[in-house]
């Protein structure tokens, strides 16, 4: 398949007739009829526990998903990727996150060359510069140990260790703080900078490219701010890179020792494995990165390893290919129930919308089918007191991903019970429903009026019917945490090659920073464009405010 017209294709005909019949089923009686559904559609990988039965599925719709798979050789697409081969085609590049987290005495080819003795070299000058950081070894101009990192990048140069060093707070090395800045809006960097020191701050440029208008902008404005404290000789001991770029870097003024490198076949929003992660490696330790790294190592070996039948990023992948491409939803809700994990829908957003939100096929074609849902979410519990009940009762069925640990880092009585009751309530909640009759019950037993009912019966009427996927682990450690997200990350791989879609560029976010370029030109002189009438006048009102 893959050259011609997935929508064409016998399969997913197949799964379009089926999902005619699904549109009459109901949840409470796919559970109510097979008491097995709970094992048959549960399963453990990298210790995490996925439970899919919540969703519209029976074991018939799984076998026409895995012939979906074989349709779209996802097996063997995924073992090119795995070996190195060039798959991101409009790039011309590999795609190798999973050997950023191998382990040593592993061997990938990239050109010829195996990539994971250059990978470990940097790990290992990571491991020695975080020990000097830490031991106070390294010092700020004044001889100083450092107290604060302030991470200068955007995208996935921001996203992933913001995510990380957040989700993993309850193993924070003390005495450090790390700080992320990432818009171009000055406000974000001028409030770091009011709360740090430039004797004991520790800047880090981050960007694959090094040409990033936000990050470039916000790293010139750190280095003028640093430069009223310390001399440009000072500017070593606090300024440090992490780039393909090596050139843009020295050009910067960062000596090529203060460079972490990785490398083009690391896409933006897969580089958290990377160097980009020095500052969780700041932020937990070396070998909490480590553990980290393992947790998804071993999640890559279950992708590479399990029967499609027992795979769970590809299980959770075609999930997601059935609500969005044969049950119509067009979005989902990542809902984890912890804390820690505030900013993981944000990082999904990237990595899913970045890498499948195209309508271009990998041949040139149009898609004749939907591509990625919109990714949207908060934690739980604050999500159902704002969102949720346009999930129980709006007009649009949105399913969603509750994702939990059974245990927490603090030893409160009973938040941790209510949090997780919380969480399994709103699952069950969506699928059961509430019917007009459980209403009505309720009413009369509470005295209602029969006219008053009239009104009320309808308005406390859940559907139901609302597929949900839950994922446990025991507790949110690094290798949870990797684990987790090389989970995310292979997902969106198996809907990207169903989609036909390279899910390694993003062209579409070139457009609005060429535009972007033009009309600062405008702001900042006396030059006029030729726009819209609206634009030129947002431009027009936005000059008269500078005057
Ligand atoms: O690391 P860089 O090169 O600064 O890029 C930052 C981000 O910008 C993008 O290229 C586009 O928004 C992302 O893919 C990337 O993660």
């Amino acid at each position: 398949m893959n050259s011609t017209n997935l929508a064409n294709a016998a399969v997913f005909q197949k799964l379009a007739s089926h999902s005619k019949e699904a549109g009459k089923w109901s949840l409470k009686d796919l559970f109510q009829n097979d008491p097995g559904r709970f094992p048959a559609m549960t399963l453990t990988a990298g210790g995490l526990f996925l439970d899919f039965s919540k969703n519209l599925i029976t074991q018939e719709t799984l076998a026409l998903l895995f012939e979906l798979c074989r349709e779209c050789r996802l097996e063997e697409i995924r073992d090119d990727m795995f070996r190195g081969d060039k798959i991101n085609t409009t790039e011309h590049r590999a795609v190798l996150h999973t050997a950023l987290r191998a382990p040593r005495y592993e061997k990938v080819l990239v050109d010829g060359k195996n990539v994971i003795p250059e990978i470990h070299a940097v790990l290992d000058k990571m491991h020695r510069f975080s020990e000097k950081v830490h031991s106070g070894e390294w010092k700020g101009y004044t001889g100083k140990p450092i107290t604060d990192i302030v991470n200068i990048g955007i995208g996935g140069s921001d996203l992933g260790p913001r995510m990380v060093c957040q989700a993993l707070r309850a193993f924070h090395v003390k005495d450090i703080r790390v700080h992320f800045v990432a818009n171009v809006d000055g406000h974000d960097l001028d409030a770091v900078l009011k709360n740090v020191a430039p004797e004991t701050t520790l800047f880090i440029v981050a960007s694959k490219t090094f040409t990033t208008l936000e990050t470039m902008l916000n790293a010139h404005s750190a280095r003028s701010w640093f430069l009223n404290y310390g001399t440009v000789r000072d500017l070593q001991k606090h300024f440090i890179a992490i780039s393909t770029n090596t050139e843009a870097v020295e050009k910067f003024g960062i000596h090529p020792d203060n460079l972490f490198p990785f490398w083009d076949w690391v896409g933006g929003r897969y580089s958290v494995w990377s160097a980009i992660g020095l500052p969780v490696v700041l932020a937990v330790g070396f070998n909490h990165f480590t553990e980290f790294l393992a947790g998804a190592h071993a999640m890559d070996v279950h992708f590479r390893n399990a029967p499609l039948a027992s795979n769970m990023p590809v299980l959770l992948g075609l999930v997601g290919i059935w609500n969005r491409n044969f049950l119509g939803y067009s979005s989902v809700s990542i809902a984890p129930y912890l804390q820690d994990l505030v900013s993981f829908p944000n990082y999904l957003q990237q990595l899913e919308m970045e890498s499948n939100g195209k309508q271009v096929q990998k041949n040139g074609r149009h898609v004749e089918y939907n591509s990625c849902p919109v990714i949207w979410g908060n934690v739980g519990t604050n999500g159902q007191h704002a969102y949720f009940q346009l999930l129980h009762q709006g007009t649009e069925i949105i399913p969603a991903d509750f994702i939990t640990a059974l245990s927490p880092h603090h030893t409160l009585p009973k938040h941790h019970s209510a949090l997780l009751a919380n969480c399994f309530a709103q699952s069950e909640a969506l699928m059961l429903g509430k019917t007009a009759d459980q209403v009505r019950a309720d009413l009369e037993a509470a005295g209602m009026s029969a006219e008053e009912m009239k009104i009320q019966i309808a308005q406390r009427t859940f559907p139901g019917n609302r597929p949900s996927n839950t994922i446990l682990m025991n507790v949110l450690r690094p290798e949870t945490l990797g684990a987790l997200t090389a989970l995310y990350e292979h997902k969106t791989f198996v809907q990207g090659v169903i989609w036909n879609v390279n899910s390694f560029d993003q062209w579409g976010v070139e457009l609005g920073k060429i535009l972007a370029k033009s009309i600062q030109n405008e702001l900042e002189s006396s030059e006029q464009g030729s726009h819209d009438s609206s634009t030129s006048g947002l431009i027009a009102l936005a000059k008269a405010a500078r005057k």
